[in-house]
């Protein structure tokens, strides 16, 4: 209940305690001071215990203790956030543990240590010192500014009858089992039998009453307290398991490690085999390069020499021949020169014969001049004539001499179209011969290498079957090793999953942003009573609601409000130590569950930093899924991610994967699937991720077309809800198990005060349509905290709530930050933010179920 709808007479317990005791209507009693009547004060719950009862003073309500929160709280003596009288003050006492809460009402006159020891619920109160209680000096007690001057002894019985009233004052019926819990119904009227003058007697009735009330407190404390002992007890088993599974599950590491490592020395030693095999042939191949070369320069160097000898001898033929043909152009030559020199020679004798002829015709000339130069004519012309039967002869030796070199040249030809046949036959039979030969002791030696590496395969593949059945071993260990994981990972899931619940499926964390360096000087008074790290609580101070009329009157009345959400993180917490506490919420997507992750509060108060900043809760979220996707695939788990992200603005859904421009070509609408419980819309673009790097590239273009805008609270203000949604499959190989699990990470737009915000146009029109889809959030969420079976829920009222409808209304794990702002000026919008948040924390969603 909020602290406005308190009635105003500051407590509805008082009211309904004074209402049902039967008063005796003496005159003494109606002049008691009106001050004696001030309502009983409300006992204070630890702000832990609120979640359990309504917020508004229901002091006794479910006494159960909070699962989560197994340390009693402190004890506190603040003033209440819930009383809205601040004139008239008493004291209000709160107890450490839930199950003593009592709600006591000071009453003037009666004795301060009686009234403590009433107070601390000490059970050894007798009559006596009630009694003297009553008869002890008269005191005046101030309680705040209400003073109660000094009684008569009449008065202090009528007081003491009024405490008894007071205290035994219960509510009848259904109240009196909604306070003291069990069903276990008390007899509120302490009077009867006794006449209304009949003080010592009804002082007895009283006491009798009050020890069975005391009696009721210490079994519903031992019921309480074994409660909380069963619930702890139950909370070490869990951490005892755990512990215990991860021990097992760190053995079961250490085994498959050192199964590895041993498969990686087998590794190991069949590298060093194959290495040495493969140096071995290498230096066989060798050898036998060597050896194929020695016989190849064998066979030249054979070639060479045949060839050498070949030559020697066809030079030697080649000078037979030619001296032949020396010998017979010289023969020919001879006789040539032997025919001149005999024609020479007849020349001369003739010549000789005719000198003589000359001679004796010389002397006969006279007589024989004429037969002379007739012979002479004659002889000379037998001469041209044997001249030219001589020149005939030498032509047709010449002729001789040209059909014996052209018969030689033939002769030279064939001898050397013979030698190169013979050359080529020699050489076929030299090669074939050499290759025969290397060949018979190459096949030997190979034969002799074939046996050896035969019987060295032998050996190989007996050693190869040895580490093959270690192999076999291993990986059979190994895969006993990898079911292990798979049962354990399967049983971590399960307590995952357990203690998720333990904790509640919707969960609310605040978050308080640091000032921008022109603000400190505006700071509010913000405190973290239980300390900024680990804390759970926070505490505003600024003006009270009735401020405005202090300020018209001069004088401003200041309020203390005190919240207490799952976790508070102060201004200098960052993404890295949020992340921390949600990591197991995206872990629980991964295992197949619904996750909705979203930020509330007011514009400028840090949403979008959360949220979608560059190490916000989505770009962690998403490097959380993608390593840890990759260790599971060692647990036979193999993901696929898809990403879809819209906008909501004004009232429209914007696909925020396609450009600015095509938004109003493309009409989205919601759809909703009961039978899967899950919210769709259709053509909304799907992206495939698969690494970090797409995701990244998605990020951008999304937040490219985001719509946002200057505003007077925040330069770049989110003028839509943004919706980011990650759909991720997963299947199990070895266990053939499937799952599917959504993570939607939500960056709402801020709530803003249209008189602040000052925005005209279509800033105005934004702020409108974003303050009417966060009204109809607190709606959904009203009407989700008081809904019994059946209830409506106006999810269908906006857009935002008919998206949210699964994650908010059963089947999803959900976790809201309430975003806030350090500053005094937007105290008021804080309280407001913080004061939903709480009505979220206190809302009762259904169990999520894996699909
Ligand atoms: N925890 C923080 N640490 C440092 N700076 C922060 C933090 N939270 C918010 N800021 C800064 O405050 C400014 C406003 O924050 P942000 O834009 O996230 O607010 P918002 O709630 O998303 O506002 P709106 O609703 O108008 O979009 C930004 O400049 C942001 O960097």
């Amino acid at each position: 209940m909020d602290a406005e709808n308190l009635p105003p007479d500051g407590g509805f317990v008082a009211t309904s305690l004074q209402s049902n005791i039967p008063v005796p209507m003496t005159p003494s009693v109606s002049r008691i001071p009106q001050a004696a009547f001030k309502p009983p004060q409300t006992v204070q719950l630890s702000p832990l215990s609120k979640r359990h009862c309504s917020s508004g003073g229901e002091v006794l309500g479910d006494l159960r203790p909070e699962i989560t929160n197994m340390a009693p709280p402190k004890m506190q003596a603040t003033s209440s956030v819930m009383h809205r009288s601040s004139s008239v003050k008493s004291s209000s006492i709160s107890y450490s543990n839930p199950t003593y809460a009592l709600n006591v009402a000071r009453k003037p006159g009666l004795d301060q240590s009686t009234e403590k020891k009433i107070l601390s619920g000490s059970r050894t109160t007798t009559a006596s010192s009630r009694k003297q209680a009553m008869t002890a000096p008269a005191t005046t007690i101030t309680t705040g500014k209400a003073s109660v001057r000094p009684m008569s002894a009449s008065s202090i019985h009528r007081r003491a009858s009024s405490i008894g009233q007071s205290t035994a004052a219960r509510p009848s019926s259904a109240q009196e089992e909604d306070i003291y819990g069990g069903g276990r119904i008390l007899s509120v009227n302490t009077n009867v039998g006794n006449p209304p003058w009949d003080v010592k007697g009804r002082l007895e009735n009283m006491e009798l009453r009050f020890e069975e009330l005391l009696t009721l407190m210490d079994s519903q404390k031992a019921l309480s307290g074994s409660k909380i002992d069963e619930l702890q007890a139950k909370v070490v088993a869990y951490e005892t398991e755990r512990a215990g599974s991860d021990l097992q599950q760190r053995k079961l590491q250490d085994t498959a490690n050192e199964l590895q490592q041993k498969v990686r020395e087998l590794n190991s030693d069949l590298e060093d085999e194959k290495r040495r095999s493969r140096i071995e042939r290498e230096d066989l191949e060798r050898s036998l390069k060597l050896k194929l070369d020695e016989q190849e320069r064998l066979t030249r160097n054979n070639e060479h020499d045949i060839l050498r000898q070949h030559k020697s001898a066809l030079e030697l033929a080649d000078a037979g021949y030619r001296r032949q043909l020396e010998e017979r152009d010289a023969q020919f030559v001879e006789e040539i020169n032997r025919i001149k020199s005999q024609n020479e020679e007849e020349k001369r004798h003739l010549l000789q014969q005719l000198k003589l002829v000359e001679t004796d015709l010389k002397k006969e000339y006279e007589n024989q001049q004429q037969s002379l130069q007739v012979d002479i004519n004659r002889l000379k012309m037998a001469v041209d004539q044997e001249r030219q039967t001589s020149q005939v002869v030498v032509a047709k030796l010449k002729e001789d001499l040209i059909i014996a070199q052209n018969q030689l040249r033939d002769i030279r030809v064939e001898l050397e179209e013979e030698h190169h046949r013979s050359a080529l036959l020699r050489k076929t039979i030299d090669e074939q011969a050499a290759s025969s030969l290397s060949m018979e002791s190459s096949s030997r030696t190979l034969q002799m290498r074939i046996q050896a590496l035969e019987v060295e395969l032998r050996n190989r593949d007996v050693k190869i079957s040895e580490m093959q059945q270690c192999l076999e071993q291993a990986l059979e260990s190994e895969l006993e090793v990898r079911e292990k994981l798979v049962k354990e990972e399967t049983l971590r899931r399960i307590l995952h999953n357990q203690v998720q619940e333990l904790k509640g499926n919707i969960r609310v964390f605040c978050r308080v942003r640091p000032p921008h360096n022109n603000e400190v000087s505006d700071e509010a008074d913000i405190k973290y009573p239980d300390g900024s790290i680990e804390g759970r609580e926070i505490e505003l101070t600024g003006p009270s609601n009735e401020s405005a009329l202090g300020m018209a009157m001069g004088t401003v009345t200041t309020k203390t409000h005190v919240f207490a959400f799952d976790k508070v993180f102060g201004p200098r917490s960052n993404n890295q130590e949020i992340f921390c506490e949600i990591s197991q919420l995206v872990q629980s997507a991964l295992d197949g569950y619904n996750v909705c992750i979203f930020c509330y509060g007011q514009t400028g108060s840090g949403k979008t930093y959360t949220m979608a900043s560059e190490d916000g809760m989505i770009t962690r979220a998403v490097d959380q899924i993608f390593t840890t996707a990759t260790n599971l695939q060692e647990k036979g788990w193999t993901y696929t991610v898809q990403g879809q992200f819209l906008e909501i603005y004004n009232e429209t859904i914007n696909d925020l994967l396609v450009c600015a421009d095509e938004f109003d070509k493309k009409k989205l609408e919601i759809r909703n699937d009961s039978k899967d419980g899950k919210i769709m819309v259709p053509d909304l673009t799907v992206v495939s991720l698969d690494s970090q790097e797409s995701v990244a590239k998605m990020l951008k273009t999304a937040s490219g077309n985001r719509s946002v805008a200057a505003t007077k609270a925040n330069e770049r203000s989110s003028r839509s809800h943004s919706v980011f949604i990650l759909t991720l499959h997963g299947i199990n190989v070895t266990t053939q198990e499937k799952r599917e699990g959504t993570l939607n990470l939500i960056d709402l737009a801020g709530s803003e005060r249209l008189s602040h915000s000052q925005s005209t146009g279509d800033r105005l029109k934004e702020t409108v349509s974003i303050n009417k889809s966060l009204s109809c959030l607190r709606d959904v969420i009203t009407a989700l905290g008081s809904a019994k079976d059946g209830n409506h829920i106006p999810y269908r009222n906006s857009k935002l709530t008919y998206l949210l409808q699964y994650s908010l209304g059963g089947n999803s794990k959900t976790l809201m930050f309430v975003n806030i702002s350090p500053l005094k000026q937007h105290i008021s919008e804080t309280v407001n933010s913080l004061r939903f948040a709480t009505k979220v924390n206190n809302t009762q969603i259904g169990t999520a179920r894996r699909k």
